[in-house]
C-alpha cells in the first residue's frame, strides 16, 4: 500500500496545516474551514497525478491542442462533519467527479469507550471507479473503515485513495491491514505519534468538526 505524506517535503501546505493546528488561529470557525478546503484542493491536485490521462486533440479558435487530460470515472466522499469543507476543497478543482457522502460519529458508551455508527449513505454505483475517500482526521482509522465498508454496498471501486490531513501512525498501521493493499493510496499532509485516552490525535489540533461547525449538545 502507498502512503505519501505531502508535509514532508516544504511547501505552503504546511503553513495551511500549521494554522489548523495553532490553538489562536484555529478559533476562526471561516479561516479553519477555508484552510481544510485550501489542503482539499492542493491534495486533489498532487493525487489527480495518479489519474490515467490520454491524449486528446482539443479544437481552439485557431487550430488543434494536442492536450493529455484524465480519464478516470472519479467519486469523492466525504465522511460528515469535519469532512464537508475538504470535499468541498477537492471538488474545486476535480469538478467533474460524482460524490458520496457517509455519516459517523462516536457515541460515547461510558467517557473513554465508543462505538462509531455509520446512519447515513449517499453514494453512486462505484464499480471500476476511482473513489477517493476524503477526512480531515485519522485517529484510530475506524471512521475511514466503517465508512469505506459502507460504501463497499455501493459496488467494487478500481482504486481507493484515503486522502486526510492529521493521521497517527496507530491509523495508518490499522488501515494497512483493513484496505485492500494492492488497490489503495493514502495521503496525509502531517503523521502525529499518538493518541490520548480519549482517541484524539496528540499533537493533532483537537476536534475538527467542532472547530469547522461548533459544538454537538
Ligand atoms: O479515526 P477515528 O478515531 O474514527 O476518528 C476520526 C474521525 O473523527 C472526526 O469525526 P467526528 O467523529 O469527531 O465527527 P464530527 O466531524 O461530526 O465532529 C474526524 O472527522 C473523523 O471522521
Ligand atoms: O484528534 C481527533 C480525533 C477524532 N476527531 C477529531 O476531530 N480529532
Ligand atoms: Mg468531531
Amino acid at each position: 500500500m502507498k502512503i505519501v505524506n505531502l508535509g514532508e517535503s516544504n511547501s505552503v501546505l504546511n503553513r495551511f496545516v500549521s494554522e489548523l493546528r495553532d490553538v489562536d488561529i484555529q478559533k476562526d470557525s471561516l479561516r479553519f474551514r477555508r484552510n481544510i478546503e485550501r489542503i482539499g484542493e492542493i491534495m486533489a491536485y498532487e493525487i489527480s497525478k495518479d489519474f490515467t490521462y490520454t491524449r486528446k486533440d482539443i479544437q481552439t479558435p485557431l487550430g488543434i491542442a494536442p492536450m493529455n487530460t484524465p480519464d478516470d470515472r472519479i467519486v469523492i466522499s466525504t465522511i460528515l462533519r469535519a469532512g464537508l469543507p475538504y470535499h468541498q476543497g477537492f471538488l474545486s478543482y476535480l469538478d467533474y467527479a460524482e460524490n458520496a457522502f457517509v455519516s459517523a460519529y462516536r457515541k460515547y458508551k461510558d467517557r473513554l469507550n465508543f462505538d462509531i455508527h455509520i446512519e447515513y449513505i449517499a453514494s453512486p454505483r462505484l464499480t471500476e471507479k476511482t473513489l477517493i475517500i476524503t477526512d480531515p482526521m485519522l485517529a484510530t482509522g475506524s471512521s475511514m473503515e466503517l465508512a469505506y465498508e459502507a460504501l463497499l454496498t455501493k459496488g467494487h471501486p478500481a482504486h481507493i485513495h484515503v486522502a486526510s490531513i492529521i493521521a497517527s501512525k496507530q491509523a495508518i498501521e490499522y488501515l494497512q491491514r483493513k484496505m485492500p493493499d494492492d488497490k489503495t493510496t493514502i495521503w496525509i499532509a502531517a503523521l502525529d505519534d499518538e493518541l490520548d485516552d480519549h482517541s484524539y490525535i496528540i499533537p493533532g489540533l483537537g476536534d475538527a468538526g467542532d472547530l469547522a461547525y461548533g459544538e454537538k449538545e
